[in-house]
């Protein structure tokens, strides 16, 4: 496969995934594809399985059936001649590495500074140098707007704040793909704003890959290339966030769409 085949190769695909937990299918024969580049907000009812689609990107849940790509590999396969094989921890290990998440809760690490918070991954996976770890983290807060809390402790920042750096933590070890699972569900309302646009610039300003979950709608029809319905563990319904927002095909998609933006009705 030459390199120009690659690159429009989808950098994520699940092709059929099945994901259970006990008797309850979450992943129905789940078929899904980002491009590289692309800016992808899954909505959906709640349960509907978007969060795990994300979890299990990052190896956190495992799939039953079904696989698996990221840029091209199977994530949690392994080529063995024609077949596949389950991935060895080091497989798994090697494949997350090309992907960041940003949690609903920001989960820093509570005894680090803001910048060791940022530097301590790159220095002790990536073996980056601790100088040269320092002058990226210093580059990533300043994007996100907090260079005057680098030696801060993360109790010290409000919610908003917390949630920056988890975004910047993220970005410091230079993901392929930017996974965002509702970012903002845990931050009192007033704190929501700076760090949606923190998310708004990253998606205008970079050609970062990245696949969010949200209920922040208005937000998702400004920042996404595409809008994926999910319902019931499959794609319900997909397509340009004017489609979905204005003209959505589907009754379930409309039904979802009036009781998430006109809840009094
Ligand atoms: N570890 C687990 N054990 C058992 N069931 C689980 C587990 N994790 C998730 N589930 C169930 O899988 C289903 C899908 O969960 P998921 O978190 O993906 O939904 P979601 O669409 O992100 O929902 P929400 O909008 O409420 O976050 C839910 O019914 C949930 O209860």
């Amino acid at each position: 496969m030459n390199d120009a085949t690659n690159t429009r190769d989808p950098i994520i695909k699940f092709d059929k995934v099945v994901k259970r937990f006990g008797d309850h299918v979450v992943l129905d024969e789940l078929d899904f594809e980002v491009q590289r580049g692309e800016k992808v907000t899954i909505i959906g009812p709640s349960g509907s399985g978007k969060s795990t689609v994300l979890r299990i990107l990052m190896t956190l849940e495992e799939i039953n059936d079904g696989v698996v790509y990221v840029g091209g590999e199977p994530l949690w396969h392994q080529r063995k001649g024609d077949s596949l094989a389950p991935a060895s921890e080091q497989h798994l290990r090697q494949m997350r590495s090309q992907l960041g998440m940003v949690f609903q809760q920001f989960n820093l690490f509570p005894h680090m500074t803001v910048l060791r918070n940022l530097t301590e991954a790159p220095v002790q996976v990536l073996g980056v140098s601790k100088a040269e770890a320092r002058k990226r983290g210093m580059e990533l807060l300043e994007m996100v707007g907090l260079t005057d809390q680098a030696n801060k402790y993360p109790h010290q920042l409000s919610g908003g704040q917390q949630q920056r750096v988890g975004i910047a933590r993220a970005l410091a070890m230079r993901p392929k793909v930017m996974l965002f699972d509702e970012p903002t569900s845990a931050l009192d309302p007033e704190l929501v704003g700076e760090v949606l646009n923190v998310i708004r610039s990253l998606a205008d300003e970079h050609d970062l890959t990245m696949l969010l979950v949200t209920h922040e709608m208005h937000f998702a029809r400004q920042v996404s290339d595409r809008i994926c319905f999910f319902d019931q563990g499959r794609i319900k319904e997909q397509g340009k966030p004017e489609e979905i927002f204005t003209a959505p095909k589907e009754e379930r998609t409309r039904a979802f769409l009036k009781a998430v933006l006109d809840p009094d009705d």
